[in-house]
């Protein structure tokens, strides 16, 4: 079944700004523990990942920002609640089906052995191939698209083995990328990245979102590159979520001081930008 025969469903909330957006993900009344504990992790009672735009997901560390996205892409079964794509329960959907429509780059990248990067990238094509497919001319554009967009042609032959942390994150990007997804999730992309790459995958992102209309959520650390760069943020606090909406109504002293910890002054000469000046006591 196509993403798009799935689209029956509309989800429609309201920004901070009092503007209706649809939402392409949902998570409804949420609460994720692991199983080695029976200690709820996240409790949220609604999040919203608005339809064709970027989303960036913020909180300091342990804060529940992978586990929420865990859910998010089904890596995590919840203890109550549901997350809902287009309207359909994630539960509805076997794994390939779900990969059509998701695509999910995690923290714990999964071992695949000795691989080449070009090889992993074909392993993006996996949920559009049946079992009896050959690789077709979509999937070489795919990949070389993806391999193009990541910048690694010049790394496509080496063994993931060999790469270094942001070698190995762009490889996996790239494989996330020749998914073809309509929506994409991201935990961090940006970790190991120095600042051209990060500037890459960033922009590759924006640009798979305004051209392709790709709805994106994605973890990052830097709150001022998190502001100047998402449509919305998703602000999470010891595994809440304190505020939701675009990045001027978030990003507040009261946010920087409450949620991170630190005093800090907002500016928005010529654009927003944080400026922290001290870390507060630990609360
Ligand atoms: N596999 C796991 N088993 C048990 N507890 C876990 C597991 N993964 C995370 N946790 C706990 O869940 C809490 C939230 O972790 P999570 O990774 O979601 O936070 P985060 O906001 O993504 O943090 P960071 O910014 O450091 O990546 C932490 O207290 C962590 O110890």
């Amino acid at each position: 079944m196509s993403g798009n025969q799935r689209r029956t469903t509309r989800e429609r909330i309201t920004d901070g700004d009092g503007v209706a957006v649809e939402s392409a993900l949902v998570g409804d009344g949420l609460e994720l523990s692991y199983p080695t504990s029976d200690e709820t992790i996240v409790d949220c009672a609604r999040l919203d990942v608005p339809e064709e735009a970027v989303t960036a997901l913020v909180g300091p560390n342990g804060s529940g920002k992978s586990t929420l996205l865990k859910a998010l892409s089904n890596h995590l079964d919840p203890d109550a609640g549901t997350v809902r794509i287009h309207g359909d329960d994630l539960r509805n959907f076997d794994r390939k089906e779900l990969a059509r429509e998701l695509g999910v780059l995690s923290q714990e990248n999964d071992s695949l052995g000795s691989i080449t990067v070009e090889d992993l990238v074909y392993h993006g094509r996996y949920p559009h191939r049946s079992f009896f497919d050959g690789v077709d001319d979509e999937d070489h554009r795919a990949v070389e698209r993806a391999i193009e967009l990541a910048g690694i042609d010049g790394i496509r032959d080496a063994e993931l083995g060999q790469l270094s942390g942001g070698q190995k994150q762009l490889a996996w990007i790239a494989m996330v990328l020749a998914q073809d997804t309509d929506v994409l999730l991201l935990d961090e992309p940006t970790t190991f990245l120095d600042v051209h790459h990060q500037f890459r995958v960033l922009e590759t992102i924006r640009q798979l979102n305004e051209q392709k209309g790709v709805t994106v959520a994605v973890v990052l650390h830097d709150i001022a590159q998190a502001a100047r760069f998402a449509d919305y943020l998703v602000a999470m606090c010891d595994g809440e979520l304190y505020d939701w909406g675009p990045p001027e109504d978030v990003v507040t002293e009261q946010l920087l001081a409450d949620v991170f910890g630190v005093e800090a002054t907002v500016q928005y000469e010529p654009e927003l930008q944080v400026l922290p000046r001290r870390a507060l006591p630990d609360r």
